[in-house]
């Protein structure tokens, strides 16, 4: 048997506690094997093919980014300090227009290298050239739930059903790639900039195929109130009318949600995706995370784009999630550190419908190895603190997923991280300069 040892360190369980052991991976079919420090784990260990070296250390189940674009990485620090709308009208989506393919794959090298650095190995990503995304997430090693972002508004009829034929066909053509590390989904933009009939026939095919949902919802008040308006319903109301919610269905943001709304992600199975980050920089609000996963829905964290985060450091968004999450709550207790820890890993492996998020035998070898031997996390009272409020990305020394190690010693092994920087730099600048021609 091929295996891989991860040796010397502590591990984190599914049940939050922290233990000594050691974790035994199956690189041929990407599983764990054992975990622990008994004399079967020990056996294991004396045959392992390689070995990882956790000393010091504390082995996570690998970070999941339940909500990015990817891509957007070559946007990061182009438009800032302005509010969801005015940021994508003016900014975002001007330069969007400018994008090329290859401009997609590059930043989204650049932004799958930042997520492997900082322990992060599976993610859902909504976009355009996904069949690019693919390809890098192939290349890279690492999961995701892969889907082309439609928008209707603003364009006309035909250009209109190309964009949600062109969610469907990617959905369905893509699903299983990257030996089946990349999943799909049918996914529009929100329930504002994509027109109901087009809603309805994309999510009805979708559910014929069984294909997952993914959407922009309940983000800012501005894109609610109009719904309130024109329909007399609230949004996931609309949501749920369009065959929008359900098992297997996923949610970004969920900021301005009532008692009503809450209650039906719970009854319909549909996940939540927390952006903390980004609703704060684009002061669209604060979601009721305690008050979701008090009534049972499945909350996992996002980073959205790194032009509204402006990283995609999960490290970063488990801390802001229980910081915002507390003031929200008006309660210093709301949100936390075990449950951050839970949102980052098995909820969003749940969320995205991916493997991963646990470590436990049998489960999906997705690991990251975080060094605690750091001025900063020392000394270490509660490793799971440490998670929530204190580590970074960059105290992640190993990431593992489907058993293949992508970064060893802070050394990404399937990316080589200057060529993508440089190509990265290159491809933004060309970009700003096409935009401001244009
Ligand atoms: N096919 C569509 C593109 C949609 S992709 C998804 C879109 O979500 C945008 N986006 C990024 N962050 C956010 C956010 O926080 N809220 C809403 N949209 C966002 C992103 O810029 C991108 O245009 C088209 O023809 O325009
Ligand atoms: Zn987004």
């Amino acid at each position: 048997m091929d295996t891989l040892c991860i040796t010397g360190g502590r591990v984190l369980h599914p049940d939050g506690r922290v233990r000594e052991g050691d974790v035994v991976v199956d690189r041929e079919t990407g599983t764990i094997l054992a975990v622990g420090r008994d004399e079967a784990v020990a056996e294991h260990a004396a045959d392992a093919a390689g070995t990882l070296d956790a000393t010091g250390g504390l082995v996570i189940p690998g970070l999941v980014n339940a909500h990015t674009h990817v891509s957007m990485t070559l946007l990061r620090g182009y438009a800032d300090d302005k509010p969801l709308d005015a940021w994508l009208r003016e900014d975002v989506w001007p330069a969007e227009a400018e994008l090329t393919d290859d401009d997609i794959e590059v930043g989204a090298e650049l932004g799958v290298l930042e997520m492997i650095r900082s322990g992060t190995t599976a993610f859902a990503d909504m976009y355009f050239a996904t069949d690019r995304v693919a390809d890098v997430v192939d290349r890279a090693g690492v999961r995701a739930r892969l889907g082309h972002g439609v928008v209707t508004v603003g364009k006309g009829e035909e250009e209109a059903i190309a964009d949600v034929e062109e969610s469907l066909a990617v959905a369905a053509d893509l699903d299983g790639a990257a030996d089946g590390r990349v999943r799909t989904a049918f996914m529009p933009h929100s329930l504002t900039t994509v027109g109901e009939e087009h809603l309805r026939e994309g999510i009805e095919r979708a559910a014929a195929e069984d294909v997952p949902v993914h959407l922009h919802a309940n983000e800012t008040r501005d894109e609610v109130d109009p719904i309130v308006e024109e329909r007399g319903e609230r949004p996931l109301a609309y949501a749920a009318d369009l065959g929008a919610l359900g098992e297997g269905n996923f949610l970004a943001h969920c900021v301005h949600v009532d008692d009503a709304e809450i209650d039906l992600l719970a009854e319909t199975g549909t996940a939540a995706v927390h952006c903390p980050a980004s609703n704060m920089k684009l002061a669209s609000g604060t979601a009721p995370v305690q008050r979701l996963r008090e009534a049972g829905v499945t909350v996992a964290l996002g980073t959205d784009g790194a032009a509204s985060n402006n990283d995609l450091d999960l490290f970063d968004e488990m801390r802001d999630a229980a910081m915002v999450g507390k003031l929200a709550a008006d309660d210093a207790s709301a949100v936390p550190a075990g449950a951050v820890v839970e949102m980052a890993t098995a909820g969003g492996a749940d969320a995205l419908g991916l493997p991963g998020g646990r470590i436990a035998e049998g489960e999906a070898a997705d690991l990251a190895v975080v060094d605690l031997d750091r001025p900063h996390l020392t000394p270490v009272h509660d490793p799971v603190s440490h998670l929530a409020y204190a580590v970074r990305g960059s105290d992640v020394r190993h990431t593992v997923c489907d058993g293949r190690v992508l970064m060893r010693d802070r050394e990404v092994l399937t990316l080589d991280a200057d060529a993508v920087k440089a190509r990265a730099a290159e491809a933004a600048s060309d970009l700003v300069a096409r935009v401001d021609e244009a």
